[in-house]
């Protein structure tokens, strides 16, 4: 029998996924209940198969998302059904899963109810997961949305995000609310993705890369060939 080694990518999941555990684990021994945010996409798909089957106290962990897509939770590109599917799972379903929409048409509509219901969560957040785009974008930060610069800026938990280069309606934690944690980890993979970091370490400017809004606070960079 062939014991295959585990890819770099691979790799990288189960480090991130170790480092994360530990985390919620630190905090959890000072305090009742500790809160993840996580980012959707399809970086993080190992990574959360790998989180799933630590062994946590997943009845005290609140897990919330960095971002969405303003769809049916059962739509293929819900970022709450890839939660769903791959990190509630096992141990895991005994977490707290907050989606970020509501009944409504718009997030526009549903902004206030989401960040009501955000505001009960216990921040500051243990983690925050960033993913990043290939435009520098985080979470539903976008260089091409017209509310990129109140999602920079606002105080608001969330904001309702259009943009020309996605075709959903987003809602997104602002930046405000993505720095309100105690540690940030950007897990990204690829040489494009190692390109546009590279990119973002030699310049500033949020507006042109967005992930730069998050490059002053400590961030653990969790990236793989
Ligand atoms: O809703 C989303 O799509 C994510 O939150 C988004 O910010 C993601 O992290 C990047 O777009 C990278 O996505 P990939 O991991 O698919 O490259």
């Amino acid at each position: 029998m062939t014991n295959t080694m585990p890819t770099p990518r691979e790799q990288l999941a189960h480090q991130l996924a170790e480092a994360v555990a530990e985390a919620l684990r630190a905090d959890l021994a000072v305090q009742d209940k500790a809160l993840l945010v996580v980012s959707g996409g399809s970086t993080p798909v190992p990574f959360f198969d790998a989180l799933a089957a630590h062994d946590l106290p997943w009845g005290r962990i609140q897990v919330t998302l960095a971002d969405e897509r303003w769809v049916n939770e059962q739509a293929d590109d819900s970022n709450a059904r890839l939660v769903r599917e791959h990190l509630l799972q096992g141990p895991a379903t005994e977490a707290t899963f907050v989606p970020l929409t509501t009944a409504d048409a718009t997030p526009e509509q549903g902004a206030a109810e989401v960040g009501e219901r955000l505001e009960r969560l216990a921040w500051p957040a243990s983690v925050v997961i960033l993913g990043m785009g290939g435009d520098g974008h985080t979470a539903s930060l976008f260089p091409d949305s017209r509310e990129l610069d109140l999602a920079l800026a606002t105080d608001e938990p969330v904001v309702a995000v259009r943009t020309p280069s996605k075709p959903q309606p987003r809602i997104t934690l602002s930046a405000e609310r993505l720095h309100r944690a105690r540690r940030h980890f950007l897990h990204i993979s690829g040489e494009d993705k190692r390109a546009v970091l590279a990119r973002a370490l030699a310049g500033d400017g949020s507006r042109e890369l967005p992930i730069r809004a998050f490059l002053a606070c400590p961030l653990g960079i969790y990236w793989a060939p």
